[in-house]
């Protein structure tokens, strides 16, 4: 009723909810920001934007890739003092241009020579952190453990609690572990479709990385839209992968939903980010994420607990990851091996 009786904005401007909208989302979500703006996002649907809070949040499949393509990471200054300044591993400070080139460049190098030019760099920091402070590398360490750890970490009992709710499920994946359990014994990376359908299906409905976000230095357009100097840009991953008008049955939980799916309209599906500065870690997170519950399918079998039964996911807004809302118990049981 208020998106028919509200003003149409202007084109190229960007809708912020009323006070109206903003009074209704509240008497619904209370403090549950992560559905307020999920709301939104239907809301908007026809705009692919709205702002909230000074924050502007793109879900439009073109406005996403030119603000991925376009916009800096975010931190500016990050790298100021930091030994991976002026290296291949910190090339975030320089242009989005320059940054694109260099990803692509890098993509078409083989693995070797990738290695010599990393081996390169490091050298270069490693000279770098002799002649400063230590303080500035225990920085970026810090990044790299919190984005290596709570991202992979954190997927893992969102994955159980869904297998938990769907026990067939659970036994169709344990199977295709157990018909391929010498091979993965022998080669780890053995390709696993079901299991990895559902690892997909699963970032796809919760986004472990609920959120990309993004900054410009310099006024930018956007398409039609013009972002002031020093935006504060988020691309809103969530709100995209639960759109109803990109996903059939989007908040259906369809663990084989990838299976024999080649390809994804580009920018439908981001939960490792896109463009430069997609992550760095994700070939390991997947691997890492299909050997542990290969190896948690093999040795158990995992059921709901009355403990945790109204189990809900939130976001940690400070290191923007879903988590559970509280700790999770589950019940589990031997698989039995001849
Ligand atoms: C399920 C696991 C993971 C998810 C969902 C995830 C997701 C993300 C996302 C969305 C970004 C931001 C990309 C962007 O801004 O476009 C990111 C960045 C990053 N990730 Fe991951 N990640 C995961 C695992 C890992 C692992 C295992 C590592 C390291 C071993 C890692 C290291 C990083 C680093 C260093 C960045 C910053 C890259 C940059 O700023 O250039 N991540 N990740």
């Amino acid at each position: 009723y208020i998106s028919n009786t509200m003003p149409l904005p202007k084109s190229g401007s960007i809708p912020s909810p009323c006070w109206a909208v903003r009074y209704m989302l509240q008497k619904a979500f209370g403090n549950d920001k992560l559905s307020k703006l999920e709301f939104l996002t239907q809301f908007y649907h026809n705009d692919g934007l709205f702002c909230l809070d000074n924050k502007i949040y793109i879900f439009d499949q073109k406005l996403a890739q030119a603000a991925i393509n376009k916009l800096e990471k975010g931190a500016e200054h990050y790298l100021n003092d930091s030994p991976l300044k002026d290296t291949f591993l910190g090339s975030s400070q320089k242009s989005p241009e320059t940054r694109r080139a260099v990803a692509s460049l890098f993509r078409k190098t083989s693995i070797e020579e990738r290695a010599s030019w990393i081996f390169e760099d490091t050298k270069r920091i490693c000279s770098k952190i002799r002649l400063k402070s230590l303080k500035s590398a225990k920085d970026n360490m810090k990044l790299f453990l919190m984005a290596g750890t709570e991202t992979t970490a954190s997927s893992i009992p969102v994955i159980f609690s869904l297998l938990n709710d769907f026990p067939d499920i659970q036994q169709e994946l344990r199977d295709e572990v157990e018909n391929r359990w010498t091979e993965i014994l022998t080669e780890p990376t053995t390709s696993l479709p079901k299991i990895e359908s559902m690892m997909k299906e699963v970032l796809r409905l919760y986004p472990i990385a609920p959120f990309i976000s993004r900054q410009n230095n310099v006024p930018v357009n956007l398409g039609n839209i013009y972002l002031d100097q020093h935006s504060d840009v988020i691309i809103f991953t969530w709100g995209i992968h639960r759109s109803p008008y990109h996903w059939k049955d989007s908040k259906v939980f369809k663990p084989f939903r990838f299976l024999g799916m080649e390809s994804l309209q580009s920018n439908m599906y981001i939960p490792f980010g896109a463009g430069s500065r997609v992550c760095i870690g994700q070939h390991l997170a997947w691997i890492e994420l299909r050997l542990v519950i290969a190896n948690l399918l093999h040795e158990f079998r995992f059921s709901k607990n009355p403990a945790t039964s109204d189990l809900k996911f939130v976001v940690d807004w400070v290191h923007a990851v879903v988590h559970p809302d509280k700790d999770m118990i589950f019940s589990l049981e031997n698989v039995e091996h001849d």
